[in-house]
């Protein structure tokens, strides 16, 4: 790493928090990643369903853990993809493996939150459609 970019980072550093830094890249893969979209998308869907639900602080809890979880992997695999093509622009094993595992995690916690959802949600969708 040359030593303009480290001066050039120190200089930005200091005009821009770190916090700010945090939301300039949340910012920029919301921007540039459709499937950060997408789980923001079915994020605001699941609270609106858990407003209409009444959901209690403990179902609460669980859907924010899983809401966050999802988020937080998918911005970790969003960067790893992109450090993974600074590293190389050619066909790569090393280069499939990491998006892949990193894909991968995203994918557990989908589906973890898949899980949740329906254990939370299942029983009031039926109660509501029986009327018991
Ligand atoms: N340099 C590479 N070498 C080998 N395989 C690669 C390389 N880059 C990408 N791939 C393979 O192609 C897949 C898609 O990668 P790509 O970066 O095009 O899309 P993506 O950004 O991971 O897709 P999405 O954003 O929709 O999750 C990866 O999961 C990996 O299997």
């Amino acid at each position: 790493m040359n030593s303009d970019y480290k001066d050039k980072r120190i200089r930005k550093n200091s005009q821009l928090s770190s916090f700010r830094l945090a939301i300039s890249g949340i910012l920029t893969a919301i921007k540039q990643e459709r499937n950060v979209k997408i789980h923001l998308v079915i994020s605001i869907f699941v609270i609106v369903l858990g407003i209409i639900n009444d959901l209690s602080k403990q179902e609460w809890l669980f859907i924010a853990f899983c809401i966050g979880l999802v988020i937080s992997l998918e911005l970790i695999n969003t960067a790893i993809e992109r450090v993974v093509d600074l590293v190389t622009d050619k066909y790569h094993p090393l280069a499939k493996e990491a998006k892949d595992i990193a894909a991968g995690a995203v994918f557990v916690a989908a589906i973890l939150s898949v899980i949740v959802g329906g254990i939370i949600f299942i029983p009031k969708i039926v109660e509501a459609i029986t009327g018991g």
